[in-house]
Parts: C-alpha cells; sequence; structure tokens
C-alpha cells in the first residue's frame, strides 16, 4: 500500500505542478484579460461619452443659435413694427444665415395675439395655437423668454420637434404675437458626419420627457419611441456613464454614454460599436491567449518531457537496481569467480594506484582466496593475498586500468588454498576507477586437456604402430588423414594422400571398381569391402582388404573411415594352402581308405574319392550333412559313443561291421580329433575308415592258431587265459558263478620216463580225450603246458556241482589207460576255486586254484580241493 501510494505520489506530482502551475498562469491571464477589458471598456466609455458631451454641445449649440433667431427676430420685428415677415428674415445672407446654417431650412411660424399663424415657411404648422401652453404663457408673461418645449409630435409627419416660441410685442409693449421655430431633432444627429465615429456607431438624441429618440447610424436615421436606456452600474456599485440599451434595436453590440442637456431636457447618446472599440482590447487579448497558449503548450510540453525523463530515470534507476541485483545474483550464481577491486591511489598530484579494494566479490570467489566474502570485503589486497602482488596481478590490474585495455590470459598459480597448484583463467576488464576480474578454475579442465592430449598422442601412437593403414575422409570423400601404416602399404607420403590423391595409389585396374562402390556407397551408406592392387611408385604390387564405412551423425554423413589390410603374404600363403589342399586332396583321393572330416556339430566337412564312392551308392550327399543324416538312426546309434570320446579329445580305433548289403564286411574305423589353434578344444575329427574284412579273417585265423594246444588240440595257455578274462567279465557283470579246475597228472614224469615221451604224448591225449567226455561242451578245457590242464566252468549253479565233476574226473583217471598196448595207469590231482564278483584278477584267480592243486598233491595226490567257500548272491539267498 504504502509503495503504492509512493509510486501515486511520483507519478502525479509533475502533472499536478504542471496543472498548477497552467492553472496559475491562466488566472493570472485571465485576471489581466479581465483588468485590460474593464480599462478597454471604460476608456470606450470615455470615448462614447466625450462624443456625447461634444453631441451635447452641438445640440445646445444648435438651440440656442436657435434661440438667437427668435430673439433677433423679435429685435427686428419690433423694430419693423410688426411688419417683417419670414421670407426676409430667413433670405439667402439675411439674419437667420448668420445665426443657423442655412440648409438646415428650420420651419417658422408667426403668430398673431390670437393665436393664428399669419406667416410660415420650410414647414406646415396648425392654423391655430390659441390654446396651446407655449402661447397662453407668452400671452400672459411679457418678460423676454424663448420656450423651448418638449418634442412635439407633429400629427401630419409624425415626426418630433423640438418648438422653440418667443413673445412678440407690439411698440407698446403689448402681446403682439409669438414667433415659433420647429427643429427637427434629426438635424442635431444628421449634422454629425465630422464626429470621429467608427462604423456601425450611433447617435442619438433622447427626450427626457417623453422617450422619443432620433437616432442616426451611419447613413441610417431611426425615429424612435421605444429606445430606452439604463445606467449601467459600476463594479463599486455606483453609476458610470454607460447607458445599457433596455432593448436592442439592431445587431450590433455597441458601447453608449451619454450627455445631459438638462436645459432642453435632451440627452445625447453615442454608441461606439463595441467590435471597433474593444478591437485593441480583442487583439491584445488574442495575443495574450496566444502567448499563454503557446505558454501551456510549453508548459505541457515540459511537463511532459519532465515526466517522461523521470519516468525514464524511474526506469533507468528500477533498471540499474534490477542490473545490480542480476549482476549479483549472477555473480554469486556463476561457477566463477567474479571481484571487483576499487583502486587504492596515493594522495598527491600523481595519484598513482598503490593497491586495490575488494569492492565487492561472489563467494565463490572468496573461497578461492580461501575466505568468506564477508570478511575480506572491503579489505586491500595486500592484507588479504600478498601474493597477488610479489607475483605481478596488481600490476595487471593497474595495467588494465590505465590502459583501459581489457586483458583475458590462462596462468597457473600455487599460492591459492585447497590445491597445490591452480590453473585458472582471468578476465581482467577495466570499471570506473577499478577492474572487475573474472576468474575460472580451469584445473580440471587442464588436466582434461592434458590427458586428451596424451590420448590423442597415443591414439596417434596406436594408429601409427596398427598393422592396418588407416584413412580418414570428410563428408566429400576427401582424405584429410592417414597413418603411418596406410604410407607403407601404399607408397604414398601423407601429404600426397591427403584429398583425391589417395586414389592415385590404387592399380589403375581397380580404380573405376573402387570409385564406382565408393560412390554406391555414399548414396547407400551400407560399409564396402572389397580386395584390391595397390602400386607403389617403384612398381611393387600389394595386395590390400580395403574397407570402409561411412560416419553417419543424425542421419548425415560427416565423414567416412577406411582400413587397409596388407594381404599380400596372406594371398600367397592362401595361395599355397589351396595348392596343399590340392595336393592333399588328391593324394587323399589316391588312398583306398575312406577319410573324412566332421565337426563338433557332426557334420560331414570334408571326404576324400573313397568315401565318397562308398557313400554316394545309394546317392546320399554327405557334405553339410550330418551323421546322423547320413547314417540312420540305427548306425548312428552304434557311432554315437565313438564320436563322442572322439570329439572329447579321444583317439580311437573300432571296428564297424557293415552288413548293409550280401557280403559282410568289416571296417577298421580310426577317429582322430581336431584341436583348435589354442589346443584346448575339440573343433572335429578326421575319419579313416579301411575295409580289414581280409585282414580280420586272417587274424582270427591265426588266432585261433595260438590258442590251441597242438598235442591235444584242447585250448592252450593263451587261449585258456583269453577266455577266463572274458568268463570272469561275464560272471562280473551278470552276477553268475563260475568254477576254475587246475589239475595235474600225478606222477607223470615217470610215464616218461619209463614209456618214453611218445607214450607220454599218447597219454596226454587220452587224458584229454577222456576229461573232453567228462566235462559239458559249454566247459573250456584247456592244456597249460605238460601235465597240467584247466576248466572253466561257466554259468554253474552251486560249488558242490562243480565239486562233484571234480571229484567225478578223480574218479575216471583212475581208470587205465591203453596207449596201443602200453597200459598206463595214473591219477590226477585237482585244485578248485570259485568266481563270481570278487575283485580279483585271473592271474590270482589261477593262483588261487593252483595253490588247492598243491594242497591236493600234499594231501597224497588223486583227490581235489576246492575253496574257498563262495556265498550265493543276496538275492539267491534269500
Ligand atoms: N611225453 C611228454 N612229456 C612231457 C611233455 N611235457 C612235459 N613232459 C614231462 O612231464 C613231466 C612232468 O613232471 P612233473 O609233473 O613235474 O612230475 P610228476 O612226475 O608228474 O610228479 P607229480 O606231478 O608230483 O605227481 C616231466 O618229466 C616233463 O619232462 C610232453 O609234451 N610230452
Amino acid at each position: 500500500m504504502l509503495d503504492f501510494l509512493r509510486r501515486l505520489y511520483r507519478s502525479i506530482l509533475l502533472p499536478a505542478f504542471g496543472v498548477a502551475l497552467l492553472t496559475f498562469m491562466w488566472l493570472a491571464v485571465a485576471y489581466q484579460v479581465r483588468q485590460e477589458k474593464l480599462t478597454a471598456r471604460h476608456d470606450a466609455v470615455l470615448h462614447s461619452q466625450s462624443l456625447a458631451r461634444t453631441l451635447a454641445e452641438h445640440t445646445n449649440h444648435l438651440l440656442r443659435q436657435t434661440d438667437h433667431a427668435t430673439q433677433l427676430f423679435k429685435l427686428k420685428y419690433e423694430e419693423t413694427d410688426g411688419r417683417l415677415r419670414l421670407a426676409e428674415f430667413s433670405r439667402k445672407n439675411g439674419l437667420l444665415d448668420s445665426l443657423l446654417p442655412t440648409k438646415l431650412d428650420l420651419p417658422l411660424a408667426i403668430l398673431n395675439s390670437d393665436g393664428h399663424v399669419i406667416d410660415s415657411q420650410n414647414g406646415y404648422f396648425a392654423p391655430e395655437h390659441k390654446h396651446t401652453p407655449f402661447f397662453k404663457s407668452h400671452a400672459s408673461n411679457p418678460a423676454d423668454v424663448s420656450l423651448v418645449s418638449t418634442p412635439v409630435v407633429d400629427s401630419r409627419t409624425k415626426k418630433w420637434q423640438i418648438q422653440i416660441s418667443r413673445r412678440l410685442n407690439k411698440p407698446d409693449g403689448s402681446f403682439a404675437g409669438v414667433i415659433l421655430v420647429m427643429m427637427d431633432p434629426a438635424y442635431f444627429v444628421e449634422d454629425y458626419d465630422r464626429m470621429s465615429i467608427d462604423p456601425g456607431g450611433a447617435v442619438m438624441l433622447i427626450s427626457r420627457e417623453n422617450g422619443m429618440s432620433a437616432a442616426r447610424i451611419d447613413d441610417q436615421v431611426i425615429i424612435s419611441d421605444s429606445i430606452d436606456f439604463t445606467a449601467v452600474q459600476a463594479s463599486n456599485g455606483e453609476a458610470n456613464e454607460e447607458l445599457q440599451l433596455k432593448r436592442r434595436f439592431d445587431a450590433i453590440d455597441r458601447i453608449y454614454s451619454s450627455a445631459e442637456l438638462p436645459r432642453y431636457l435632451l440627452m445625447a447618446v453615442v454608441g461606439s460599436p463595441t467590435e471597433s472599440a474593444m478591437a485593441h482590447f480583442e487583439r491584445r487579448r488574442s495575443v495574450y491567449y496566444i502567448i499563454s497558449i503557446a505558454a501551456s503548450g510549453m508548459v505541457l510540453l515540459f511537463v511532459y518531457l519532465l515526466v517522461r525523463q523521470a519516468y525514464r530515470l524511474r526506469r533507468t534507476a528500477s533498471m540499474v537496481i534490477e542490473a545490480q541485483l542480476m549482476l549479483r545474483a549472477a555473480a554469486d550464481a556463476s561457477l566463477d569467480s567474479v571481484y571487483l577491486f576499487k583502486a587504492c591511489r596515493m594522495r598527491g598530484a600523481q595519484r598513482e594506484i598503490l593497491d586495490f579494494t575488494i569492492a565487492d566479490l561472489n563467494e565463490r570467489g572468496a573461497q578461492l582466496m580461501g575466505f568468506r566474502s564477508d570478511d575480506i570485503k572491503g579489505k586491500r589486497l595486500i592484507e588479504v593475498l600478498p601474493d597477488l602482488h610479489s607475483q605481478g596481478f596488481v600490476e595487471k590490474y593497474r595495467h588494465v586500468l590505465e590502459s583501459r585495455q581489457p586483458l583475458e590470459e590462462e596462468f597457473e598459480v600455487d599460492f591459492l588454498p585447497n590445491r597445490a597448484v591452480h590453473w585458472l583463467q582471468h578476465q581482467i576488464v577495466p570499471i570506473t576507477d577499478g577492474v572487475a576480474v573474472n576468474v575460472r578454475d580451469i584445473t580440471s579442465r587442464k588436466e582434461t586437456e592434458l590427458a586428451m592430449r596424451q590420448n590423442q598422442a597415443e591414439l596417434t601412437a596406436v594408429n601409427d604402430a596398427s598393422p592396418l593403414g588407416l584413412l580418414r575422409a570428410d563428408a566429400t570423400g576427401h582424405c584429410t588423414y592417414v597413418n603411418r601404416t596406410f604410407e607403407l602399404i601404399t607408397g604414398l607420403t601423407r601429404e600426397e594422400a591427403m584429398g583425391d590423391a589417395w586414389i592415385r595409389a590404387v592399380h589403375p585396374h581397380d580404380r573405376a571398381v573402387l570409385q564406382a562402390a565408393l560412390g554406391h556407397m555414399a548414396e547407400t551408406r551400407v560399409p564396402y569391402q572389397d580386395t584390391l592392387r595397390c602400386v607403389h611408385p617403384d612398381g611393387m604390387i600389394v595386395w590390400i582388404s580395403f574397407k570402409i564405412a561411412a560416419m553417419v551423425v543424425d542421419g548425415q554423413v560427416y565423414g567416412y573411415v577406411g582400413t587397409v589390410d596388407d594381404i599380400t603374404h596372406v594371398r600367397k600363403s592362401v595361395m599355397a594352402l589351396r595348392e596343399s589342399e590340392s595336393r592333399l586332396r588328391t593324394i587323399a583321393d589316391t588312398l583306398p581308405a575312406m577319410v573324412a572330416y566332421i565337426d563338433a556339430e557332426q557334420v560331414y566337412r570334408f571326404h576324400n574319392l573313397a568315401y565318397e564312392r562308398e557313400f554316394n551308392r545309394t546317392g546320399t550327399t554327405v557334405l553339410g550333412r550330418t551323421i546322423l543324416e547320413t547314417m540312420g538312426a540305427e548306425r548312428h546309434a552304434f557311432l554315437e559313443p565313438y564320436v563322442l570320446r572322439a570329439l572329447a579329445g579321444e583317439t580311437l580305433t573300432f571296428e564297424e561291421d557293415d552288413n548293409s548289403d550280401a557280403t559282410e564286411r568289416t571296417y577298421e574305423v580310426v577317429y582322430i580329433p581336431q584341436m583348435d589353434e589354442d589346443g584346448i578344444n575339440v573343433i572335429g575329427f578326421h575319419v579313416m575308415r579301411q575295409d580289414i574284412t581280409v585282414q580280420k579273417r586272417e587274424k582270427q585265423r591265426l588266432l585261433r592258431l595260438s590258442q590251441v594246444d597242438a598235442l591235444t588240440g584242447l585250448t592252450n595257455r593263451a587261449g585258456f587265459l583269453q577266455k577266463l578274462h572274458d568268463a570272469m567279465g561275464s560272471a562280473r557283470d551278470n552276477g553268475n558263478l563260475m568254477a576254475v579246475m587246475y589239475m595235474d597228472i600225478d606222477r607223470f614224469k615217470p610215464v616218461n620216463d619209463t614209456f618214453g615221451h611218445a607214450v607220454g604224448d599218447a597219454l596226454l591225449k587220452a587224458f584229454s580225450a577222456r576229461l573232453t567226455h567228462t566235462m559239458r561242451a559249454s566247459d573250456t578245457i584247456a592244456r597249460l603246458g605238460g601235465d597240467e590242464f584247466t576248466i572253466i566252468m561257466e554259468r554253474i549253479h552251486r560249488t558242490d556241482d562243480a565239486a562233484a565233476l571234480a571229484a567225478k574226473i578223480v574218479s575216471a583217471m583212475q581208470a587205465d589207460f591203453d596207449l596201443d598196448g602200453t597200459v598206463v595207469s595214473i591219477s590226477t590231482s585237482i585244485g578248485l576255486t570259485f568266481y563270481r564278483n570278487e575283485d580279483v584278477s585271473p592271474a590270482e584267480l589261477l593262483n588261487r586254484a593252483d595253490i588247492l592243486l598243491y594242497e591236493a598233491k600234499q594231501a597224497g595226490r588223486n583227490t581235489f580241493r576246492a575253496g574257498p567257500v563262495i556265498p550265493p548272491p543276496a538275492s539267491n539267498a534269500a
């Protein structure tokens, strides 16, 4: 509210002053105009009055002259004894002319003593005047006085006239009659031309008795009985000489003044036209008004300018305040340190700058100095931070202030708190008797720049050390950068490669293709890759793999980045590899064995001609297909364990029987895993598949031969051990009980010694035969050597069954052997042992039987010993 009133006061003060000034001025002007108007009017009244007095004097003069004329007539009349007549009296250059102007032609009449007109001229007179007051008066009064009558209206002419009469006496002094002169008031006013009166002015003669008036206005004579005046009251209440028309008789305003003719009861009135009378005043008033209007305009303009200026001043002041607040806020909100330093000068004429005072600063600026702003505001720099002096900063401030040239620079300081080293950027701007200093802490930026420069150096080093040639082009395809490797690969220096020149490095035969591809890439923005040739200045051809891609930001290509890879050696290697592959294929195709390569996904990737011949028998396409697809579910099920082992890294060999056609064939298959370059992961395996049907048969034959005892035809030791191994595995797998007998012919040596080796051999054969007849066909009977035999009995129900059989053998061998006439009697001893699923080896089991045999021998021979007791399986026991 207070603020509103203050603003209202400010806004209306100047206009109110202007209005007051104008009011005062206009009141003064109005007062002056009024005074001048009154004066002018008064002057006009005086002038009119003067004229009226002149008129009155003139009229008076005429009337007096007329009176003199009657007096002169009376004198002459009485001298002539009543014979004088009017013609004589008024003749030219006569008596009358000496008194009155001839042109008046005044009506004259002589009345006798009876009141009859006895002579008259220049007008009509009633013949009889005996009873008129003036006649009676003259008749009765012998005094020589003239009677001036009140204006009389002529009944015939309707004019009013002033009647002047004088008694005529006879010689004896008796009454002789009356001389009568009629005077038209118009004469007084008509003869008024010589009066200096303005056009439109009115000259009047008014009877005070009956109100008749004669007036002249310019050339017009007005006779009226209705013109009447009242006296104008002056401002002080007194009547002045001005008259006011009671009723207007024309359209012209006049200032009327009068002069009385008391003797004749007449009043001379002159009306000066107000317009002309007041013309001078009107002109002055117009001048006053014009000057006042001009002055008012100037005052208004002045006030307006003042108001406007005041408004501008207020606005400027508020803007200054606002600017100060904004500046304060900006300084407080600034991320920079802001200081205002005012110069401290030396006293004296030179006024040299000694130091600066901290006039203002923001909190950040104070923090940078290590203070709070309130603590150092108003202090001198030498007190707050002496280093500013010693480090030359104050000198810089002084230079900026004196040269009025702003200064901006970056520098490093080590005297500020919080950090050992600050990188700062300051701007020093001169202000009034001081400087404004804006300080920005650019330490982090400097560190970033340093890091960036290091990164750039690193990047440049990386680029130069890169095995790839690098090329960068702008949006128009002009090369702007190549690295060192690019120079080495293409044979162009960096300067030579700039712009479009880099394309010169490409072999002329490849340029057209490259340029077309680059044009296509610029349209489609699809990266381009190709193998091209470069030609060095010395003619050397370098094969390169060239790749280039557009750098797109917001849908706009702003450049291209390309790489150049020297693939000359790779290309040679590839060629060599192709040659090697070709050679290997030739070799592989000439091999009788089937060779293939299968990857980790069990997909065929390679096979030789033999493999193709084998698997194309059914028209099957192998390459790119899996084992399952190629071999079918049944064979895949057989092969899969081996495949998985190979893929687990195992080199393995197995036989595969192929009954797909009429002939039964056997293949030896070798899987050799292929490790990756690191030798860690298996990426596939090689397959060597060879038909070994013939070899297998021969082998089986040889095996059989190797496992038969040549003398007896029984299984020999090798066959026995193989069989024992297989039987134990079967018993272990199936939980069956098996038995092993180890037997020896008792006292065989004496037979040899007695009957010779041939008989001994025959005995061995006979023993074998009897043994074969004793045992089941499923039992394996073997001769280990000499007179030692073994029997393997698989899937026996009880140990007793085997023991019974052992007893049966012992018993059977007690009978004599007739060996082509030589009768030999022997016996046999047996060690019998059992096996189901114990963790013993075949050798140990055989040794166990041998020990039992030894026990049987020790027991006197011709018997058996069995052990240990093998419990039945848990399920059976139950
Ligand atoms: N005729 C013949 N004799 C053989 C053959 N192989 C080994 N012999 C003999 O067989 C005899 C084996 O004797 P041993 O078993 O050690 O002794 P033994 O006389 O049977 O005595 P015990 O076994 O203790 O009852 C040795 O004299 C060998 O020379 C062969 O193939 N033919």
